[in-house]
């Protein structure tokens, strides 16, 4: 039985340099998984802390110094002869130059190329995770003139992730502002995903955002689409959006929020606890903001979502 099986911890490093490329490697021929590409890292000796592992497996396997280091994602797979669980981090900044130094093969490229490389299993939602911001914000309006208003203003501040949710409007204008809002998206480089829940032509949107009733509706991952995603407020909700192969979802609310007074708060040590049962990406909603970044990190989740929380530069 699996659960009888010890699991492997393993720190693993997405290292990035300052033009943002990430570091890969090639396993070793005989090794376990062998031959794929992988993030370096490798086993926790005993009674070792995660970050120290990390540091001393970097060192030994690509010759770097990790001088800071945030949580990314944890994630637990069962490979049939191993169940392990990689504790990933981004290593944003560290000293001297990366080497192959057990021989392997190493290269640096940009996170969109990951797509194109054969990791092993357990590797697809760290890809998500490496190519996805720490914040995913929500454009809402009760006019057309606000929408358009609040989007430059979200995009001013730098926002790479958007979801489209402008629900009160005439759906006349609404396919005008969705078309008007796309065109700013693509002029920034953003990735703009629409709410399941608009009656939009969605053809040629980069990303599709499935409200918590429609993911349950859905029998299987949506074709077509860079990004799919879904809103999520239990760990069922969790479990099947990873089931589908979903890029990543919501949870909400952590904290109590003035747009959902009903909702009771999960709160950060039950958002902690359901974000260990998963592996996805998953981002904190409800009442939080650009500071609550560390500690949605340190709970395990990829980031922060909102609405209001990004209409302006902290
Ligand atoms: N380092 C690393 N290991 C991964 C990744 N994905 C993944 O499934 N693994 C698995 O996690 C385990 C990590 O082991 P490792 O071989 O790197 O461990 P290590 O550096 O301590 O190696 P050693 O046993 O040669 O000393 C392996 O079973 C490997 O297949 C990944 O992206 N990076
Ligand atoms: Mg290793």
């Amino acid at each position: 039985m699996s659960t009888n099986k010890q699991r492997l911890h393993v720190a693993v490093g997405v290292i990035r340099d300052g033009d943002g490329r990430i570091l890969i490697t090639q396993r070793a021929k005989h090794a376990h998984q062998g031959g794929l590409w992988e993030f370096p890292g490798g086993k926790l000796e005993a009674g070792e802390p995660v970050q120290q592992a990390l540091a001393r497996e970097l060192e030994e396997e690509v010759g770097i110094q990790v001088q800071r280091a945030a949580p990314l994602i944890k994630i637990n797979h069962d490979y049939g002869d191993r169940h392990v669980l990689l504790d990933v981090w981004n290593v944003t900044a560290f000293a001297g130059q990366a080497r192959g130094c057990e021989g392997q093969a190493m290269r640096w490229i940009a996170a969109e190329q990951l797509r194109e490389f054969s990791f092993p299993a357990a590797n697809l939602p760290i890809i998500a995770a490496a190519q996805l911001p720490h914040y995913y914000a929500i454009l809402e309006g009760l006019s057309a003139a606000e929408a358009l208003d609040n989007c430059r203003r979200i995009l001013a501040t730098g926002i790479k992730l958007l979801q489209f949710r402008v629900k009160s409007l005439p759906s006349i204008d609404l396919q005008n502002v969705f078309e008007q809002v796309s065109q700013l998206c693509r002029q920034q480089q953003v990735s703009l995903l629409v709410n399941t829940d608009l009656p939009v032509d969605t053809t040629n949107a980069q990303g599709l955002h499935l409200s918590s009733r429609a993911l349950l509706a859905c029998r299987e991952r949506p074709n077509g689409y860079r990004w799919v995603a879904a809103s999520c407020h239990n760990l069922d909700e969790l479990r099947y959006a990873e089931a589908l192969g979903l890029d990543f979802a919501v949870l909400a609310p952590v904290q109590a929020t003035a747009s959902h007074p009903d909702a009771a708060p999960l709160g950060w040590q039950t958002l902690t606890e359901l974000l260990e049962q998963i592996n996805l990406p998953v981002f904190a909603l409800g009442g939080l903001g650009r500071h609550d970044l560390d500690r949605a990190l340190v709970a395990g989740a990829q980031g922060i979502a909102g609405i209001s929380a990004f209409l302006a530069a902290d």
